[in-house]
């Protein structure tokens, strides 16, 4: 509490007529703020406690030091009273220097007097006037035994008590606020809320971005961004599966039942054991250190546009990115945090009249995702404007990795191999400017809303395309074998585009991995076509172990 009152004395206009500065002396001088300065008190539930004094001042004792506090009558009908309470009464008349006398230190101007309050605004004589025609007032303090009733004391307890009354007002709003046990903890939590709040509202922009005609046509983009903005506000609002944190500093770890289900564009997988957003490199850093500490094995994800996870969960720590920072350093050219969503860094370059990341307009990972994975379409790859990368390695280092270090190829990076990578922060891109991106980027989403399932539930591509100069795809191995449609429990071979495999019926990971294993099983007896040949994009996280990709 003592920590939080010295930065809270600005809220102390309310009581300005307790300072000893100069300024007090003004104030003290005008009548007018002896009761309507305090009156906002009257209602505060001005005492935690029942009291045990009531005090009965006039206003006037204020003119002349007493040791008593002149307060607005209606506190004297503050809370119950205590039935042991004392009950004292002081009820003093008017006396000593009239009012009139103690406010003649305004300035005479043009044959009006002129005052100054507190913060130097002129005030017209005129209003003190009135203010000297007021009748006497009795106002009345209750203080309890033992607690001092001198003025400062008893305003300092009410200044207490009106910003103590304020902080349950914010542990009412702010969830989980009530567990708290100290003032920092609490101001944390209601700061971190607050952030949350505030990247909701990104969130939501980013739809209403979406929605404008150019965009609206983007339905996956959206899709994803609802489910993320619905495990957000879960967090938010603290659901049941978020009860259980485990804090160190500045970290809270959400302990055994965030279901990845919520956080995987195909939306499936069980709890994992530990979950934590991160916002900035050094609480990236961090929670990796905790984790490393605590021998906790880690997976940082994105938009989880590219991930199939176990139902049974994930025997460690899934750490949510969400450095989403951009900064303008130069005529197209980015430097992007790795949370940021690549599909919306796509339009804003584009509507900024630079080309080169027309192709993420309609893709739903992250810039993080993006650079790890080498994400690419329409003959674009986030390679050819990628000019850095900041990494952190395990050991809580920075790294930045230049262009010629990154070894990009299809779908490809020297990320997907860096052993002591913990994860990627940031990414420089360098784009050319361009008058036509705007419509590109247009017909590329029109071209993907007409030839993939992005109302469904899925993870893009499932299979890569087989080795660059192949005259064939993927999608269309998969279409001549007459497997569109296929379907093992709730996952299915879609009917638009055969590269896709969604959950469209409450698919479990089992359902998903079957169906995997069966096409590829049937383009080996159908098609011949060896099976290291149709490798899988998608990243299978089991229980206790990620692969780079399911089933290599
Ligand atoms: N063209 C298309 O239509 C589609 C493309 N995609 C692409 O798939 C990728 C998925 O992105 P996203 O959804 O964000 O990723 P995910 O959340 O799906 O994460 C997938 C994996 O990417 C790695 N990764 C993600 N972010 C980071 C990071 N900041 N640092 C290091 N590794 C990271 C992690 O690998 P690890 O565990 O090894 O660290 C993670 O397990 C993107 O490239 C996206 O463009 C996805 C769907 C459709
Ligand atoms: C979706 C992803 O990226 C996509 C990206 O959006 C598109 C658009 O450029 O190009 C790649 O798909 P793709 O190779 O299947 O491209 P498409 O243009 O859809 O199809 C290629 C060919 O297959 C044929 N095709 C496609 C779908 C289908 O069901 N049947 C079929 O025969 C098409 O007619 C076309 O001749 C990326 N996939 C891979 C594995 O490289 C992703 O990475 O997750």
């Amino acid at each position: 509490m003592d920590a939080i009152s010295d930065d809270l004395q600005s809220f102390e206009p309310s009581l300005p007529l307790l300072k000893t500065d100069s300024s007090t002396g003004l104030m003290l001088e005008n009548p007018t703020f002896n009761l309507h300065g305090l009156m906002d008190f009257s209602n505060d539930g001005f005492f935690p406690q029942p009291p045990e004094f009531l005090v009965s001042i006039a206003d006037d004792n204020l003119l002349g030091f007493s040791n008593s506090v002149p307060l607005p009558q209606s506190m004297s009908s503050v809370g119950d009273w205590n039935q042991e309470s004392k009950m004292m009464e002081l009820s003093k008349s008017y006396s000593g220097q009239s009012p009139t006398q103690v406010s003649e230190v305004g300035l005479k101007e043009g044959g009006k007097i002129i005052r100054k309050n507190s913060f130097g605004k002129r005030r017209r004589g005129r209003c003190r006037e009135k203010q000297v025609e007021k009748p006497t007032e009795v106002v009345h303090v209750r203080a309890r035994r033992g607690q001092a009733t001198d003025r400062h004391s008893i305003a300092e307890r009410a200044r207490r008590e009106k910003i103590n009354k304020r902080l349950r007002k914010l542990q009412d709003l702010v969830p989980g606020c009530y567990k708290m046990m100290g003032m920092t903890a609490m101001l944390d939590e209601i700061i971190s809320y607050v952030q949350s709040l505030q990247n909701q509202i990104d969130f939501l922009s980013m739809k209403l971005s979406a929605a404008d005609s150019f965009y609206n046509f983007s339905l996956e983009m959206e899709k994803i961004e609802r489910q993320t903005t619905h495990a957000l506000k879960a967090q938010i609002w603290g659901g049941p599966h978020f009860r259980e944190i485990e804090e160190e500093e500045e970290l809270r770890f959400i302990r055994g039942k965030k279901l990845l289900g919520d956080l995987s564009s195909w939306g499936i997988g069980g709890p994992c054991n530990y979950y934590i957003e991160v916002f900035d490199e050094s609480h990236l850093i961090s929670a990796v250190r905790h984790c490393c500490r605590h021998s906790v094995q880690i997976l940082v994800i994105g938009k989880g546009s590219n991930c199939l996870f176990d139902d049974r969960g994930f025997n460690g720590c899934i750490i949510l990115n969400r450095i989403d920072f951009i900064e303008r350093v130069g005529p197209g050219a980015y430097r992007v945090g790795s949370g940021y969503p690549f599909n919306r860094l796509g339009m804003q370059c584009s509507k900024e009249g630079f080309s080169g990341l027309e192709f993420a307009g309609g893709i739903p990972g992250t810039v993080g995702g993006a650079a790890f994975m080498n994400a690419g379409a329409n003959g674009q790859e986030s390679a050819d404007t990628i000019e850095n990368v900041s990494i952190i390695t395990m050991d809580g280092s920075h790294r930045v990795l230049n262009r010629s270090e990154l070894a990009f190829g299809y779908r490809r990076s020297c990320f997907q191999q860096m052993e002591d990578m913990a994860a990627i922060v940031a990414v420089a891109f360098k784009l050319t400017p361009s008058v036509s991106a705007m419509e590109w980027q247009r017909t590329y989403l029109e071209r993907s809303r007409k030839s993939q399932p992005l109302q469904d539930h899925s993870a893009g591509s499932v299979f890569r395309n087989p080795a660059l100069g192949s005259m064939v795809s993927a999608a269309e191995l998969i279409e001549k074998t007459g497997l569109k449609g296929l379907r093992v429990g709730g996952a299915k071979v879609s009917d638009l585009h055969a590269n896709f495999l969604i959950n469209c019926d409450g698919s479990t990971s089992r359902d998903m991995h079957q169906l995997i294993d069966l096409v590829k099983e049937k383009l080996l007896t159908k098609k011949g076509i060896a099976s290291k040949r149709i490798n899988l994009l998608v990243k299978w996280v089991s229980a206790d172990k990620v692969f780079l990709s399911a089933g290599e």
